[in-house]
């Protein structure tokens, strides 16, 4: 039977799916699974479309453990797993497509020069994404890959949401505001066609909160306005990083404090967020059960900073009419969004206790002015069904 593999690279884990094609053409998901806490303790669970397990285990000691050895742990045991299948192309998530990639790509030597090329522009994912496309490759030559950016959802968005307030030459180079996570936010946008065809055609905020954390503002679908830009470095705050902070402090920190653009680089990318402001974890599910003050300020910064960034794209629609939560954070910690949908109860927004707590597909209150919605995202079914179509594009 033939397949395609999906590998999703984040931050602090790997997500991995496999899908067989089926007689009538379509894709099927047939098994998964994720390696999470990449940097804390690693752990590996994958499972059967049915939800029988397939492996679980723990890299106990495993802190130090880089995306690329977990990477080839991974490959040595899905290789064992394929159970028969034919696999037909792999389907990368590429975090940064910069200037010159706005749709799903086959990979060749001069793709990956380019993007190799944006890694100082995604030091957490592009390294860590370009090297299982290599592994890959050494694996298996003429295996089809193809990448899926983060990026190109939102290229069309509204020119001056693409712009920083630089001299525009900088902007002619490339320094401008990309936005991130759009294979989630596709998904998004297409789940939300399927279950509320009307609230799509709207005005909708999707919450991406993970490790990293993102808002999107979509107008019938499409990106109008992202809160990261020319990095995954901007806007809300983060599992270690600081999201928009103010460029003087970047200054600062050289000019005054004597850092090194690495320094800071470490600083701002894996020291900063929820992990530099509570200094105990990068981690929610550790920070939500922690008593300690620093522990409690950090979450209920991060929970400001996303009901503010809220308000700014609320302005970039000129209204609201629906928030959908995802990713990590936004699927599974009914607090952060109860406190968050307070925040914003002046939009006449109001949310359901029980449904909420149950982590239910609606969870507006009656009445709300404003829908609020959890739908878990599928990044990996994204990328599957776009390696499928440039596959059959090249045919
Ligand atoms: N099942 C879960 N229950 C509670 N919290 C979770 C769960 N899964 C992920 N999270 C939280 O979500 C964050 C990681 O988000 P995720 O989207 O999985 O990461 P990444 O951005 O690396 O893809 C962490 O703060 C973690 O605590
Ligand atoms: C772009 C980004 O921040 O991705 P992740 O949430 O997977 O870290
Ligand atoms: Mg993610």
């Amino acid at each position: 039977m033939k397949a395609v593999v999906s590998l999703n690279s984040g931050s602090s884990s790997i997500k991995f799916a496999l899908f067989t094609l089926d007689d009538a053409g379509n894709l099927v998901h047939s098994a998964g699974g994720k390696i999470e806490k990449i940097g804390i303790e690693p752990s590996l669970a994958a499972r059967r479309a049915d939800g029988s397990a397939l492996v679980e285990r723990t890299w106990k000691d495993g802190a130090d453990l880089t995306h690329a050895q977990l990477l080839k742990d991974l490959f040595d045991w899905a290789i064992e797993h394929l159970e028969g299948r034919e696999v037909m192309a792999i389907g990368h998530r590429v975090v940064h497509g910069g200037m010159r990639f706005a749709s799903p790509r086959l990979i060749d030597a001069d793709v990956l020069a380019e993007l190799d090329a944006l890694c100082p522009l995604a030091p957490l994912h592009q390294p860590h994404n370009l090297a299982a496309i290599q592994a890959v490759a050494a694996l298996a030559p003429d295996l089809p890959q193809v990448a899926c950016f983060d990026t190109a959802f939102h290229h069309d968005k509204p020119e001056v949401a693409g712009r920083l307030a630089l001299p525009r030459a900088l902007h002619d180079q490339g320094i401008r505001r990309y936005g991130f996570h759009g294979l989630s936010y596709e998904y998004i946008a297409r789940q939300l066609q399927a279950i509320d065809g009307e609230l799509a055609g709207g005005r909708v905020i999707a919450a991406h909160l993970g490790n990293g954390a993102s808002l999107c503002a979509m107008q019938g679908g499409k990106s109008v306005d992202t809160t990261m830009g020319f990095t995954a470095l901007d806007g809300l705050m983060m599992g270690t990083r600081c999201g928009t902070l103010d460029p003087g402090v970047v200054l600062h920190l050289q000019t005054q404090l004597g850092m090194s653009p690495d320094e800071v680089d470490d600083l701002l990318y894996r020291k900063s967020g929820l992990l530099g402001v509570s200094g105990i974890s990068s981690d929610m599910r550790t920070l939500v059960a922690h008593t300690s003050p620093e522990a409690q300020e950090a979450v209920e910064l991060f929970i400001w900073r996303a009901a503010r960034e809220f308000g700014a794209l609320t302005a970039s629609l000129g209204g609201v009419d629906g928030l959908v939560f995802t990713a990590g954070i936004g699927e599974n910690h009914a607090e952060v969004r109860k406190r968050m949908c307070e925040r914003l109860s002046w939009l006449g927004l109001s949310i359901d206790a029980e449904a909420n707590a149950a982590n239910a597909p609606d969870i507006s209150a009656t009445g709300s002015r404003v829908k609020v919605l959890v739908i878990p995202t599928d990044e990996e079914r994204m990328i599957a069904d776009h390696t499928l179509a440039v596959l059959q594009s090249q045919r």
